[in-house]
């Protein structure tokens, strides 16, 4: 294996325990980080502004809710989990003027370092810890004593203690249970934003949006369409987190593997890892995170517009109704 892996007994939980921690946001991942952190034995507080809707959820939780910068004032470690696109400005007003030499400043994701939207000052920690699936899903396997894989990342080590900290906050959100390896903000940043892009959320959309079509234009029942290339395919990727894609083929029968092997290169033709090439190449020379920034300041017309499209979709409406019919999904 060429990563080093850290788990649990790698990292010393009294390093967070130590600190005063400040989670700036309470959404997917700012939610699973605070309650886990305070759950592992962490002083925790929640910066939220007055007028945000996630503070009734942190207070129910019994989470001492306060304001981004009373929380970077009181903390000496300072999380920010609140949207890519809010952070420089939040940094600016409400983190930056509270800084002092010695404290540590957290991402979850490195977009703002990577792409130098926020540049701290050199005497404060700057690292990271992102884990490597979505908050609630973290916030669930740690409630159920397991975990999300995390990637851990120093930018600034002032202290010379950086790393062991970040592994200690790893270790108190549950993601050393399950494996911990250290990258750079470059590294994290530019394949997380291609996997989301090309896979986990762009591609694999895109892919059950078109064999829907094809299979309801064709004249199939959208009932019968919806579980065979959106309900399934959960129960296909458990195949293949158990066991890769060759596990995958185990289970499944050998008429399929053929159909998978014969006609999987047909619909993910060399022009479309062509494809997957350029937007990897938008993501490395910065012009995603420029698109991104701009269409987050003109207040995000192409975004709302392609949103909603989405959510009219016809695979959702079939979905919606056909999900209410089985309790165990939630
Ligand atoms: N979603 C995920 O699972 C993953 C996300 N990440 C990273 O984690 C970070 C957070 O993303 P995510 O959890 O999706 O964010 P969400 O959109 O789920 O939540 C954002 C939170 O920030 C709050 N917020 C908005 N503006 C401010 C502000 N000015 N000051 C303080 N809080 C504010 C929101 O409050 P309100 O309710 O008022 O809007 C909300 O509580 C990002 O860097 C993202 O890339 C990394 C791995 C996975
Ligand atoms: C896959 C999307 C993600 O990168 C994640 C949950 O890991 C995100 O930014 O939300
Ligand atoms: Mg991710
Ligand atoms: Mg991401």
């Amino acid at each position: 294996m060429s990563v080093e892996m850290f788990y649990d007994d790698d990292a010393d939980l009294g390093l967070i325990q130590a600190r005063k921690v400040a989670i700036i946001g309470y959404g997917s991942q700012g939610h699973a980080h605070a309650l886990s952190l305070r759950d592992s034995g962490v002083d925790v507080r929640v910066g939220l502004p007055e007028s945000s809707k996630s503070r009734t959820k942190a207070a129910d939780e019994g989470l001492r809710v306060v304001t981004p910068a009373e929380a970077a004032q009181e903390a000496d470690l300072i999380m920010i989990l609140a949207p890519d696109t809010a952070q420089r400005s939040i940094y600016a007003n409400d983190i930056a003027p509270h800084l002092r030499s010695g404290d540590a400043l957290y991402f979850g994701h490195g977009f703002n370092i990577r792409y130098g939207l926020i540049q701290p000052p050199a005497d404060v920690d700057v690292a990271m810890v992102a884990p490597k699936g979505p908050g609630h899903l973290v916030r669930r396997q740690f409630v159920d004593g397991r975990g999300v894989p995390c990637l851990i990342a120093v930018e600034q080590d002032p202290s010379g203690s950086a790393q062991a900290l970040a592994l200690s906050y790893a270790k108190g959100i549950g993601g050393a249970r399950a494996g911990v390896i250290r990258t750079t903000f470059a590294e994290e940043t530019e394949t997380d934003l291609f996997g989301e892009q090309a896979v986990l959320c762009g591609g694999t959309s895109a892919l059950i949006q078109n064999a829907f079509e094809v299979l309801t234009e064709a004249g199939y029942a959208p009932e019968i369409a919806y579980f065979e290339v959106l309900h399934e395919l959960k129960l296909i990727v458990d195949l293949m987190y158990e066991g890769g894609i060759a596990g995958q083929r185990y289970s499944v029968s050998d008429t399929a593997t053929y159909g998978d092997l014969t006609r999987g290169p047909r619909v993910i033709t060399p022009a479309v890892k062509e494809e997957m090439r350029k937007v990897l190449a938008e993501v490395q020379d910065g012009s995603f995170a420029r698109e991104w920034v701009a269409e987050d300041e003109a207040g995000r017309p192409n975004y709302t517009k392609l949103e909603q499209e989405g959510a009219s979709h016809p695979i959702e409406e079939v979905g919606s109704r056909l999900r209410k019919l089985m309790a165990w999904v939630r």
